[in-house]
């Protein structure tokens, strides 16, 4: 069996996956209100997958330990209480649907994984109109555990195991706006290291989108790493050249998850951290995580609760925890991806630039028209390309946009409770 991560001082979860002192602290009240830390795999509506330490629900995998329960419902066991807690009370655990599956289940995944565990959580007690707020996967969760916090499976449909409390402050967050007219941020991956950036040396890399990228990378607060792939395909060695120059500060890999080139050189740059695989459709990512987690690993991706069919229609990101240590997170291929406020992501992405306009003779140059101007001086001279200056302004703009419009929806919420608020303390008002 592979270990998951040979060489750190404590292989246990949560440590395996980036748990620290930081986040221990952070956790305490919740420690001792009886809820233990998880983290969140992957997410569907109202429930997820929740990595939780192998020894925390020992009371309730134990379904046939000896334990009665208390509820509105009656005394009966812990059996009853994991899949049928709706006045089935006392009832033959054999006769009733499910549990004899779930029992099983709960044996096959006690077998495969000594550390980790995967449960079922429902969240909907946390969920917030706001989707930033909402779990994301990446994040660390505060789980109850107890038997008291076993969710009536009939009020999910699932054999619902846990509730999620609470999210911890997530330390950094890949966050794009979302497509259409709606101003809200989607968090694609929390609680990251790294971002890396999937691009395919099988067509010539668009300079445009890499720059997108690198700004919704930066911005995150994690580490951005390109990660050039299908280094295999027939490609101009020049492309690579170029993609350095676009990533200023950026590690640029070239690999081929098809011939191993370049993948030890991955592994070791990622070490024990949490990594999101972000990149166009068709990029490799897949095949790249495939080659990263290996197949003993992907086993614990692929233990599932009892609704094994879930997974095969939903596109959702996962966290994959990795045979050396750390944890990957696999996203769906990006079609557009909008980026969602915060000027300073854009300015890492063009640090160049930046650099430039250090010289220039007015702190406040706009480099249009001003004398002494060193970014137009650049351009004039073939230093800097003028597509890239034209590409950082439009970042810009667009990012300006974006928060001109989540400024003016946070104006119209307020308005509108403000509204609710003074209706509801003068009715005859209309
Ligand atoms: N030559 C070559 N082909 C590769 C390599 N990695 C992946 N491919 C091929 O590229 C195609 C797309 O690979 P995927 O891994 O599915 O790409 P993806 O980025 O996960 O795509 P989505 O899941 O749609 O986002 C497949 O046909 C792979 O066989 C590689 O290193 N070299
Ligand atoms: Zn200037």
């Amino acid at each position: 069996m592979t270990h998951l991560n040979p060489n750190p001082t404590d292989t246990s979860f949560p440590y395996i996956l980036g748990w620290d002192s930081a986040l221990e602290s952070a956790f305490a009240p919740y420690r001792s209100a009886g809820l233990v830390p998880g983290r969140i795999a992957r997410v569907d509506r109202g429930l997820c997958d929740v990595l939780i330490a192998d020894d925390q629900f020992a009371d309730v995998v134990d379904i046939n330990a000896d334990v009665d329960i208390e509820t509105d419902a009656g005394t009966y066991g812990a059996a009853e209480a994991v899949t049928d807690r709706d006045g089935n009370a006392g009832g033959d655990a054999d006769a009733l649907p499910g549990v004899a599956e779930s029992r099983l289940e709960l044996q096959v995944r006690e077998r495969r994984r000594k550390r980790l565990r995967v449960v079922r959580a429902d969240w909907s007690a946390i969920a917030s109109s706001d989707p930033t707020r909402n779990p994301c996967t990446g994040d660390w969760a505060a789980v109850a555990c107890a038997l008291d916090d076993v969710v009536p499976p009939s009020a999910v449909g699932f054999t619902a195991v846990t509730t999620i409390r609470a999210l911890l402050p997530r330390r950094t967050a890949v966050v794009r706006g979302s497509a259409g007219e709606r101003s809200d941020g989607q968090v694609l991956a929390a609680n990251v290291d790294y971002v890396l950036l999937g691009i395919s040396l099988a067509a010539k890399p668009d300079a445009g989108r890499l720059e997108r990228l690198l700004a919704l990378a930066w911005e995150s607060g994690a580490c951005p790493v390109v990660v050039l792939t299908k280094a295999d395909a027939p490609h101009d060695p020049a492309w690579v050249d170029e993609v350095v120059a676009l990533a200023p500060g950026v590690s640029v890999l070239v690999v081929s998850a098809l011939t191993g080139a370049g993948m030890d050189e991955l592994v070791a740059l990622l070490g024990s951290g949490t990594a999101a695989l972000l990149g166009q459709s068709g990029v490799g990512k897949s095949t790249l995580t495939n080659a990263l987690a290996g197949s003993d690993v992907m086993a614990v991706a692929s233990t599932r609760s009892v609704d094994e069919k879930g997974r095969h229609t939903t596109t959702t990101r996962e966290l994959i925890p990795l045979p050396s240590g750390g944890a990957l997170i696999d996203t769906p291929g990006l079609r557009s991806v909008g980026l969602f406020g915060g000027e300073a992501g854009v300015d890492q992405a063009f640090r160049d630039v930046l650099e430039l306009a250090a010289s220039c003779r007015f702190a406040d140059c706009a480099h249009s028209s001003e004398p002494g101007c060193a970014v137009t001086e650049a351009v004039a001279v073939g230093a800097l390309p003028q597509r890239r200056l034209d590409s950082y302004r439009r970042l810009l703009r667009e990012n300006a946009w974006v928060a001109s419009r989540s400024d003016a929806r946070v104006a119209a919420e307020r308005q509108r409770e403000w509204k609710l608020r003074s209706r509801s303390s003068n009715p005859a008002r209309p």
